[in-house]
């Protein structure tokens, strides 16, 4: 691992396009290396700002869409199609924009009457099969994800990981069911942290002012908020707006 590295932007509007500009960048090198480029995508209001971006970039036209693989870092457990699933944003914002492959396209499954716990495991195996053989000559995981992106809730949680909550601490499974978010609504299912670190690189994009303190926290040594556990194998960037990163030392 290495050390994380900072990428300070003037407001939240330029903050969205330069790493709407990344991700491209990102998904375009990882298909001209030979691979289908795995993303995982976050939830919340930056996000949509960078789909929307990356949706509208003419440069977004050099990806081959139908060769990158979606996965989510964590869903809201609610029905299919509601307006508050972190899928239903990404769907809208940007791939419904681009010629996915619909077999690509991995969504934490809604609400459908079954328990988190069944979504969860579901996930888990969905991963699992897409993922398992990623494994170098050794037998040892490597990275399956080419790039996940984080948002930071003002508490200083990642995906669904909030502080004090026991899933932050789970390690032998890659996805699991949150009950009681402190955020709405609150039940929800997250990958855990040994699955979020099977990433080369991590971006953690954050805007605002409310996002100052726990962004600040976070970047601390001692820290041990969620947002300070997720590691990219390459690369781990803070990619912030000036008023998220207001309070760093
Ligand atoms: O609920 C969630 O919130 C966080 C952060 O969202 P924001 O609107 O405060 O930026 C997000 O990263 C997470 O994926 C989502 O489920």
């Amino acid at each position: 691992m290495v050390d994380p590295e900072l990428l300070i932007h003037r407001d939240a509007s330029g903050l969205a396009h330069a790493v709407a500009a990344r991700f491209v960048t990102a998904l375009v090198d990882a298909q001209s290396n030979g691979r289908v480029a795995q993303v995982v995508l976050t939830g919340g209001r930056v996000a949509a700002a960078v789909y929307r971006a990356v949706a509208e970039s003419p440069a977004g036209r050099t990806i081959d869409w139908r060769r990158v693989e979606f996965w989510w870092g964590d869903e809201r457990f609610l029905p299919p199609g509601d307006p508050e699933r972190n899928e239903t944003q990404a769907r809208d914002a940007l791939l419904s924009q681009v010629d996915v492959d619909p077999a690509r396209v991995h969504p934490i499954p809604a609400d459908t009457g079954q328990t988190a716990e069944v979504a969860a495991e579901a996930y888990a195996t969905e991963l699992a099969a897409t993922l398992s053989a990623l494994s170098d000559d050794k037998g040892r995981a490597v990275p399956a994800f080419d790039v996940l992106m984080l948002g930071v809730g003002p508490d200083g949680h990642v995906a669904s990981l909030f502080p004090g909550y026991p899933q932050l601490e789970v390690t032998d499974v890659s996805a699991v069911a949150v009950h009681d978010s402190p955020k709405p609504p609150p039940t929800r299912v997250s990958l855990t942290v040994p699955a979020l670190n099977r990433s080369r690189e991590v971006w953690f994009v954050v805007s605002g002012a409310d996002k100052a303190e726990a962004v600040a926290e976070a970047l601390k040594e001692t820290s041990t908020l969620p947002a300070s556990a997720p590691k990219g194998r390459n690369r781990t960037l803070w990619l912030l707006d000036e008023d998220a990163a207001a309070q760093i030392q």
